[in-house]
């Protein structure tokens, strides 16, 4: 039986059985009260009586999960409720996988008591994501705080309009259109290098060293790549970082203490307390917000103008796009917001954790460091050689990719709730219930990865007897690894993704020796919708080959 409004109303009954004991038991007091004194104190009655039905009764031994395992503890009241704003999210989530005996469903109590499913089994995480992906919407808090941003771009919408908007933009994230990114992932990787190198050291000799917030870099260099193949304009933010659009992005998500009140209220939807926020923060929001979209709509009218004026061939996903004739300029808005929301803070956090893995493990960055060096001809380019094809072939490059991106998932949670009552594994699902796939706790559960699944072994990804890299790092199914979802949700830009991670990794690995710049310090992965390093990821570089001249766009070292 679900919790619904009707079945509610048959608190009326018990409401007015207590009244009349009250009345009964002590009828003097009730002597003494005017008319609307009797009906208040009936009101106040039946309120204390629904209360004590929705926080204790319903959840306890009417709710149709009641049965399910689930965790002891959790706060009287809110449960585990505030589990998924925890740092790191997941972390309390890995802690029920681990404890709580299952067969693929866990419960756990959150705000009000309410009983939230956590998806465990491969079985029960297909049947969401990928038999009947639209019997189920994103979080209507969550979706709420990224529609205010992105508007109905095709991470906020849900059923046919998705359908058609997934189906649209599929070419320009395929496989071909991949491959054609790599020389732009491979040359601003190069001017990274170049940047880093101009900008921290005093002097080009090897061995030199500098500390830097490896953070700072990622996000510049993440943002000129979505830049230039989404929108086809380069912020340039490795040189400059006066863009309006950067600015209006970074104060939307940097993750200060108003901003993470405005998601907390938004994401359970309590929206209306966001203006008793202090310091304007509602205000501010919206008003980045507004710049946003306004830079936007300007720049997709000068990108209409270049294109009628025939100003050379642009092959960036908005051209792609405009020329289906198929969207409104809105939607092309709402399209171009989401890729750089959904497409920058993902790679770029990413990125942070892999030279975090790196600088924990010396031993396996030496040998990428030789296996980047024996593999990697100098002049790249000018050889004309198919950078993909070369990137994706280096074993212990990809190990260390999928293992960071196994490791940090930079989407560690997300929510999904039935649009009608409905069953996984069997189990009846009332409407409203909140289920959460949390990919921070399925990626490091134990029972998938073995004992050493929260260990950077990036090995796993490579194929023992043929020494290639293998896509499933050793588990037994696809569902042991949630980085990027399955199913008709999943990131349409993972292959995007993983080319910028390659391309980073190695330019960087290949000009510096990477560690800590506090190793007592362990970096915690903190963030509004996507995680990144709080307080940024400062590492120690050392040159390893000196130069006296700057080095080339296109050579590794
Ligand atoms: C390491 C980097 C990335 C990670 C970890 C990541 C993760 C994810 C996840 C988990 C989802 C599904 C969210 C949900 O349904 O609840 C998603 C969706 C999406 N991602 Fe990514 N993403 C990354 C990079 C990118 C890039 C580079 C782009 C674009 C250039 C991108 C564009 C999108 C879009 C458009 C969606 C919505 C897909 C749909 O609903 O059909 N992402 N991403």
């Amino acid at each position: 039986m679900a919790l619904t409004f009707v079945n509610q109303l048959y608190l009326v009954p018990a409401s007015l059985a207590s009244f009349f004991v009250c009345y009964h038991a002590q009828p003097e007091y009730f002597h003494a009260l005017s008319t609307s004194g009797v009906v208040l104190n009936f009101i106040f009655l039946h309120l204390i009586l629904w209360a004590i039905f929705i926080l204790e009764i319903y959840p306890r031994f009417i709710c149709p999960l009641r049965s399910l395992p689930a965790p002891k503890g959790g706060y009287p009241l809110v449960g585990y409720g505030f589990s998924r704003f925890r740092k790191p999210v997941g972390s309390d989530h890995l802690r029920f996988i681990r404890d709580v005996p299952n067969t693929g469903l866990i419960r756990y109590r959150g705000f009000f008591n309410k009983n939230n499913i956590l998806l465990v089994s491969a079985e029960a995480l297909s049947e969401v994501l990928v038999k009947r992906p639209y019997d189920f919407v994103k979080n209507d808090g969550a979706r709420d705080f990224m529609s205010a941003i992105l508007g109905k771009g095709l991470v906020t919408v849900e059923g046919d309009v998705h359908k058609f908007q997934r189906k649209r933009l599929l070419p320009s994230f395929g496989f071909r259109s991949i491959k054609e990114l790599y020389p732009l992932f491979w040359k601003k990787s190069a001017q990274l290098v170049q940047c880093m190198e101009a900008d921290l050291f005093q002097t080009s000799e090897k061995g030199a060293e500098a500390i830097t917030d490896m953070n700072f870099w990622s996000t510049k260099v993440t943002l000129d790549m979505i830049g230039v193949a989404a929108l086809g304009r380069d912020f340039n933010t490795l040189e400059n970082s006066d863009d309006i659009l950067v600015q209006s992005y970074e104060e939307l998500l940097d993750p200060t203490p108003g901003k993470i009140a405005l998601y907390i209220l938004t994401s359970c939807q309590l929206p209306f307390l966001n203006k008793f926020i202090p310091g304007k923060v509602e205000k501010r929001f919206h008003l980045a917000t507004a710049t946003l979209r306004e830079t936007c709509f300007n720049f997709l009218r000068e990108k209409r103008h270049d294109l009628a004026s025939d100003k050379g061939i642009s092959t960036d996903v908005l051209t792609k796009l405009i020329e289906t004739n198929e969207f409104a300029d809105i939607e092309l808005v709402d399209q171009l917001l989401t890729f750089i929301a959904a497409g920058h803070e993902t790679t770029s956090s990413t990125f942070a954790w892999v030279t975090y893995l790196l600088a924990r493990h010396p031993e396996i960055q030496s040998c990428l460091r030789e296996e980047l060096r024996t593999h990697i001809p100098r002049d790249l380019i000018a050889e004309d050689i198919d950078i993909s094809t070369l990137l994706e072939g280096l074993p212990l490059l990809n190990g260390v990719i999928n293992e960071s991106l196994r490791l940090y998932p930079t989407v560690p949670l997300t929510m999904r709730k039935p649009v009608k009552p409905t069953t996984i594994l069997g189990q009846h699902i009332p409407m409203g219930t909140e289920i959460f796939i949390v990919p921070w706790s399925i990626n490091r559960s134990p029972e998938t990865w073995g004992p050493t699944s929260e260990v950077f072994n990036p090995e796993r990804w490579i194929d023992t007897t043929t020494g290639k890299p293998n896509n499933t790092g050793g588990a037994a199914s696809n569902y042991s690894i949630m980085t990027f979802l399955h199913g008709p949700h999943t990131c349409i830009g993972q292959g995007f993704a993983k080319g910028e991670l390659r391309s980073l990794a190695a330019h960087v690995v290949a000009a510096f020796e990477i560690a800590m710049a506090y190793p007592e310090k362990t970096p915690i992965p903190a963030g509004l919708v996507t995680t990144k390093p709080e307080g940024g990821m400062w590492v120690k570089l050392r040159r390893v080959e000196g130069s006296s001249k700057k080095p080339k766009q296109n050579a590794l070292t």
